[in-house]
């Protein structure tokens, strides 16, 4: 065995932000033993300290991975997000280092599909008021403002796994479903694609954002869309922060433009569970305010915690990328009895006959050879004949253009 090989055991993974047991369970049972599973997120300083010996990162959307804490990130050989959004980690500065990143696109889409169909009957009904004035001793029995879901109409921005499981069971529950999705896409039972943000905007009774945060979201929804919207109708977002213009919602509620809003994410949240939430929309009424929980469901979790820790686990014990966010992927066999090397580089001409060159002349045998490319990086794996040894590894990483070399033995053991 290559002197560089590493046992499992000193694989560090560290999972921040109160990853689901699930998780630590998959890599126990996978044979990594060396875990740090903090319920937290940490501060740039903190983590660029802590993440100089760490191989394995996990975390959800408040850990921030930006181009300074990758530069620390010496030994970090691949980045798994416990959600759906990517937004927090810089994939850029991920694909410069050969690290790809996976999340886990589908586990939590119908807690949020069902938190929004709830908030939806709440908001039409002015549960929110209602209930807060109850708690004070009030009594706001009224049938003013206060509507079925029946035949009112629901519009979906963004009608991807969310919506698009929105738009079912709402359906189910009586709503006329709209909505508006940059690309064309076939409508879940009678839901009907309108052909413009503002189309969507006039017609529909309560609005739902479910885009991911790019940069053509960021701020698509502010006060020229808000004044589009009916008079008395409803917004609601729980898809990124960076979406909606706080203030302009803030003041179309106070002004009664709109009849009431559900708010879980937010251009600023509070990094724990401690510190203050700040945000124009306290205290008003008509407005459900949740802590960024969309996807905090148990059932969400747990699935999270197994899905993409088996992502990280089979990209280490074997080099798959399948469902990476940044990453050529890669389905492998696996690979007994055969030693296994991932060789990732810029994609440029000339690489893979420099690779193969240093494998022929240091007399090893290619078995099985899987290459992909993006624009930027191309990632080969190489099933070999025999041990090659540090020589040859050596000048495998002194290929031109290369950004990582890693090996993999069929005992599962490991080069970083
Ligand atoms: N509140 C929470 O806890 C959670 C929030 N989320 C957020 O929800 C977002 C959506 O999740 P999924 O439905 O799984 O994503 P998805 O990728 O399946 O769907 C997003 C849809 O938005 C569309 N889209 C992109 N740009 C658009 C634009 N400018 N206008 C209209 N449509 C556009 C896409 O074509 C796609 O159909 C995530 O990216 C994440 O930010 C996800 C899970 C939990
Ligand atoms: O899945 C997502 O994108 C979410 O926003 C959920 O984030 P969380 O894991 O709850 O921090």
């Amino acid at each position: 065995m290559a002197k560089t090989s590493l046992d499992k055991s000193k694989i560090k993974i560290l999972l921040l932000e109160g990853i689901h047991q699930s998780a630590v369970d998959n890599f126990l049972n996978a044979g990594y033993t060396n875990i740090e599973h903090l319920p937290t997120s940490l501060d740039e300083a903190t983590l660029i300290e802590k993440i100089r010996d760490v191989h394995f990162i996990g975390l959800r959307s408040r850990t921030q991975l930006n181009e300074r804490v990758f530069a620390a990130a010496e030994k970090l050989v691949a980045v798994g997000c416990f959600c759906i959004g990517t937004n927090q980690v810089d994939l850029d500065a991920a694909l410069a280092r050969g690290i790809p990143v996976f999340n886990a696109p589908y586990s939590n889409t119908r807690s949020v599909a069902e938190l929004v169909l709830a908030e939806s009957i709440m908001l039409l009904r002015g549960i929110p008021e209602k209930s807060a004035s109850a708690h004070q001793g009030g009594w706001m029995k009224s049938a003013k403002n206060a509507h079925e879901a029946r035949g009112k109409t629901l519009g979906i921005v963004g009608y991807g796994s969310i919506g698009a499981q929105l738009s079912v069971l709402a359906e189910s529950l009586g709503f006329d479903v709209i909505y508006y999705d940059v690309v064309t896409k076939l409508g879940m039972g009678n839901a009907r694609q309108v052909g413009s943000l503002e189309e969507l905007l006039a017609r529909a009774d309560i609005v739902s954002l479910h885009v991911p945060d790019l940069p053509s979201t960021r701020w698509m929804i502010g006060e020229e869309q808000i004044a589009l919207m009916k008079p008395g109708s409803i917004l609601i977002n729980a898809s990124r922060g960076s979406v909606v213009v706080i203030e302009a919602l803030a003041e179309a509620l106070e002004a009664g433009r709109l009849n009431g809003a559900a708010v879980d994410v937010f251009p600023v949240e509070p990094k724990g569970n401690n510190e203050e939430f700040v945000s124009p929309l306290r205290g008003l009424p008509n407005v459900i305010l949740t802590p960024h929980i969309g996807g905090s469901t148990l059932e969400a979790q747990e699935n999270i915690g197994i899905e993409v820790s088996e992502k990280l686990v089979t990209y280490s014990d074997n080099g798959t990328t399948i469902t990476s966010v940044n990453f050529p992927e890669v389905a492998l066999p696996a690979h007994p009895g055969k030693h296994r090397l991932l060789h990732i580089h810029d994609n440029v001409p000339g690489v893979m006959s420099e690779i193969n060159r240093v494998l022929s002349e240091n007399d090893i045998n290619i078995l099985g050879q899987y290459l992909q490319t993006n624009e930027r990086i191309g990632y080969v794996v190489i099933d070999v004949n025999k041990d090659y040894g540090p020589k040859a590894l050596e000048a495998l990483s002194r290929v031109d253009h290369t950004k990582r070399v890693r090996v993999l033995y069929s005992e599962s053991s490991y080069e970083g």
